[in-house]
């Protein structure tokens, strides 16, 4: 952080530094992934990530943002009236204050839930939280980044997602499940990556396999094709 932007944020803020979070976009949508999947949601998504999962459908939540107070954050998800609350990114862990949004936002009696990468530490994610986090499959191009002790911090309301490119990756994805009884832990989502994997094939390898996964579209690309604010 250069000191002109500190000083631009001083004379702003009404909260210290150590409240602040840089923000891509606050968007009120229907929840198009996971378990809460329909639900009326509002999604604060977090600037910045330290992956770049080569079929990345948020690119553009790299760089830039805004710089915003948690209890301002807090008061633009109210605005929305819905229960639900999604914190993603970009990786919204890069940031460590997202900790203490997750946190509020549990306080303030949301059901909220976190996409992450399964490449940052989730111990102190608060426990009621629901965790959405990813297992990166080869062809990501990060694979090598999945932190495989997140899976011991795993709470049965938390859930497991294996975005799939290929028949490699399902492959991948199926080896991985069995060999670390990702089923018996929580839910496992296996998605096509958008555009790349035939959605139909994938349910028929599930189904051929009798896999104990959840298939998953994103609904919101169906409903709004990906959209900016969707
Ligand atoms: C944009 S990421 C942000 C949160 C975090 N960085 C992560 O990767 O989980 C949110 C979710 O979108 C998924 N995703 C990103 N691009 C996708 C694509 N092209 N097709 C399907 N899912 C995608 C990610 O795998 C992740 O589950
Ligand atoms: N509608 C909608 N649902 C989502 N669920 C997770 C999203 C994400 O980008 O993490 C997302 C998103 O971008 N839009
Ligand atoms: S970790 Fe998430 S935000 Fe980062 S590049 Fe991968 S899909 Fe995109
Ligand atoms: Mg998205």
């Amino acid at each position: 952080m250069s000191s002109s932007t500190t000083n631009v944020e001083s004379a702003t803020s009404t909260q210290p530094a150590s409240e602040r979070l840089r923000i891509t976009e606050i968007f009120h949508s229907i929840q198009g992934e996971a378990d809460a999947i329909g639900w009326r949601t509002v999604f604060v998504r977090l600037t910045g990530c330290p992956l770049r999962c080569v079929w990345c459908d948020t690119e553009y939540s790299f760089y830039g943002g805004n710089w915003r107070d948690i209890d301002d954050i807090l008061a633009e998800v109210a605005s929305h009236g819905a229960a639900h609350v999604c914190v993603t990114g970009g990786e919204p862990l890069a940031q460590k204050r997202c900790l203490l949004l997750l946190h509020k936002l549990c306080d303030a009696g949301y059901e909220v839930s976190l996409e992450t990468s399964g490449a940052l530490d989730v111990a102190d994610v608060d426990a009621r939280v629901r965790k959405v986090m990813d297992l990166k499959a080869p062809d990501s191009g990060e694979s090598q980044r999945n932190l495989w002790s997140n899976l011991d911090h795993l709470l049965p309301h938390d859930q497991v997602k294996i975005v799939i490119a290929s028949r490699a990756d399902y492959e991948w994805a199926r080896n991985a499940v069995a060999e670390h009884r990702i089923d018996q832990r929580c839910m496992v989502l296996f998605s096509p990556v958008h555009g790349a994997v035939e959605p139909r094939a994938l349910a028929e390898w599930i189904i051929q396999d009798k896999l104990p996964v959840r298939f998953q579209l994103q609904l919101h690309k169906l409903l709004w094709n990906d959209a900016p604010g969707h």
